[in-house]
């Protein structure tokens, strides 16, 4: 144990899937403390966060308005930080508004385009504040991505499939999307075509990314988050898989980046640079 602050925590997305999940990471955490609790809906509007995630008392009412608390936490001694885990049409606003009062953003939630991330990059480099995008908080998945990076050294031809749950709203996946810019970045454009394809129903071949590469998504019940890379070459196939069965997996991921974004001074996007 060091004599630090514990580092001041808001979760907004609180009731949400993932939200619960970093509320009870960060109220078990001895170096941070639980500060606030924001989710859109109103019903559950002041009611303890512990209480409507059902581990019990937290002490943490739920806010609907992102403003009050932002400006609390703007007070504190220990620069503070708040977590996303919210929805495609809300992250960009919420990131903004936590960076002009100086708190920290972890950002998970995905679907913000390349525009819209080099804004906020902009934004929080004008504010010196550090700001952290990350579309896959497991371990498994980075280890997924560099293994793809090595073997795109070595394969011409790659496609992406990832496969999710039928409540998310945003495709491809940002993980999707995080993987095929890694296997553009690599300085080649994959799949050169062998014949003139036509697609006989819109969409079969999937989406088209950076330098040749598919992305195909797969939506059901069932499913919780899933990627494949395959790559090919004459006479051999590999495939790089990661299948995640509970939402904890993300919890350490969560952790360190929290830890790690009020060491920073600018936005970082992806796991990788920070572990
Ligand atoms: N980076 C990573 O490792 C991971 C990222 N994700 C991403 O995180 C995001 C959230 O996923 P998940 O938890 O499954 O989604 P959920 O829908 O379960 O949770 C989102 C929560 O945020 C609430 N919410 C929606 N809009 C707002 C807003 N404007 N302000 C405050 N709260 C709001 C929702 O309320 P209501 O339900 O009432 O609309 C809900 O409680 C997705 O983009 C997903 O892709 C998910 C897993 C891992
Ligand atoms: O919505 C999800 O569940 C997930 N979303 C993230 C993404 O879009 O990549 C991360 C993970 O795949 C789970």
């Amino acid at each position: 144990m060091t004599n630090q602050e514990p580092i001041p925590v808001i979760v907004n997305g609180a009731a949400g899937k993932m939200g619960r999940e970093v509320i009870k990471a960060v109220a078990a955490a001895e170096d941070m403390t639980l500060f606030g609790a924001i989710d859109i809906n109103p019903e559950i509007q002041g009611q303890d966060v512990g209480e409507v995630i059902g581990c019990g008392a937290l002490e943490v009412p739920i806010m609907n308005d992102p403003q009050p608390i932002l400006c609390a936490a703007s007070q504190e001694k220990q620069p503070a930080v708040m977590v996303d885990f919210t929805h495609p049409k809300s992250v960009y606003e919420n990131v903004r508004a936590a960076i002009a009062y100086g708190v920290r953003p972890v950002v998970g939630t995905t679907g913000l385009s390349s525009t819209q991330i080099d804004e906020l990059a902009e934004f929080a480099d004008k504010a010196s504040i550090g700001c952290l995008i990350i579309p896959n908080f497991s371990i498994g998945m980075i280890l997924l991505q560099q293994a793809a990076i090595q073997a795109s050294k070595y394969f011409d031809h790659v496609e992406i499939i990832e496969l999710h749950h039928n409540q998310k709203a945003d495709a491809p996946s940002g993980t999707a999307i995080k993987t095929a810019e890694m296997l553009a970045e690599m300085g080649k454009t994959y799949n050169p075509p062998k014949v003139k394809e036509t697609e006989t129903l819109a969409g079969s071949r999937g989406g088209l990314a950076d330098e040749g590469i598919r992305i195909h998504s797969v939506r059901l019940p069932g499913l919780l988050a899933h990627q494949e890379v395959i790559f090919g070459a004459p006479g051999q196939i590999y495939t790089l898989r990661h299948d995640t069965s509970d939402r904890t997996c993300y919890m350490p991921g969560v952790l360190l980046a929290i830890r790690q974004v009020i060491k920073l001074k600018s936005l970082v996007y992806g796991l990788e640079k920070i572990i």
